[in-house]
């Protein structure tokens, strides 16, 4: 896999399709679906329960596969892959906020997080727990919560160390499901505030969300219905974006004409 380049596209789907068999159906969840993500971009995935947005993210990053059609990340083929380097390639240039990518039950809030910064490159470990700290305070998970178990904490608090072990690599691509599903208001914008800087720090964000006030954080906002990309709206780069009208009501106005 070659360096990130440091513009243009970062992942390309070229009529990639999915398609599961039930009971001798089939059911097409993803349909000749086309995609250029630019690198530092932030894009917002919404649309109807069912239209195939967590698999699309499944897809993107080669979680799953392709029924048909390929993906590229940096100018490479990911369905080339051997499972060995599809491995490295997650690991090193990839942050999941995945339900199905659970917390490790055995390990304390912290080593989660370390357990992610340490693998594979060789960074130095009093680096790392600098890193994770500050994530944590970011996110509002306080020292005395860090030594707890998975099982001692609450949803939330849960998805908020989820999301700093997706973060904690610096991956050149964040995909986040649903990342503030279970949060308050203010836990929610600590994380989408940090999922704004990692953008505007050149990594690319991807995020599922059937949020307004998440959606309006991106750059761009795709619309999926059956499977296919329906509408885009380019809100464009904007920090304050939940306090800007204008933006608000483009995306209210596409989200009406789209039929959410
Ligand atoms: N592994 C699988 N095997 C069979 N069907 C699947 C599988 N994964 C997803 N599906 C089906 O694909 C369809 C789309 O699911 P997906 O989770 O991608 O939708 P979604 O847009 O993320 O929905 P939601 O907003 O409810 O999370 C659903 O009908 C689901 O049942």
């Amino acid at each position: 896999m070659t360096q990130i380049q440091q513009q243009g596209t970062v992942l390309k789907a070229s009529q990639i399709s999915k398609t599961y068999a039930h009971d001798g159906l089939q059911q097409h969840i993803l349909v000749n679906l086309d995609l250029d993500i630019t690198r530092g971009e932030y894009v917002v995935v919404m649309g109807p329960s069912g239209a195939g947005k967590s698999t699309l993210m499944h897809v993107l990053s080669g979680m799953d596969s392709p029924t048909l059609g390929e993906i590229e990340f940096d100018g490479a083929a990911i369905g080339a892959l051997n499972p060995r380097r599809l491995t490295d390639f997650r690991r090193d240039h990839c942050g999941f906020v995945f339900q199905q990518i659970h917390l490790l039950d055995s390990l304390s809030v912290l080593d989660n997080v370390l357990a992610v910064g340490l693998l594979g490159r060789r960074r130095r470990r009093a680096e790392v727990v600098r890193r994770a700290g500050e994530l944590l305070d970011r996110v509002g998970i306080e020292e005395a919560d860090r030594g707890k178990f998975p099982a001692m904490l609450s949803g939330g608090e849960a998805q908020r160390v989820a999301v700093v072990r997706a973060l904690i690599n610096s991956p050149a691509v964040v995909f986040a499901d649903e990342p503030t599903g279970q949060l308050n208001s203010e836990s929610s914008s600590a994380v989408l505030d940090l999922l704004g800087e990692v953008s505007a720090g050149g990594q690319t964000v991807l995020v599922v969300t059937h949020d307004l006030r998440s959606a309006l954080r991106g750059d761009r906002v795709l619309y999926l219905r059956d499977g296919a990309i329906r509408g885009e709206c380019v809100l464009g780069r904007r920090r304050d974006a939940e306090h800007d009208h204008d933006r608000l009501s483009r995306l209210t106005g596409f989200l009406d004409e789209m039929g959410w």
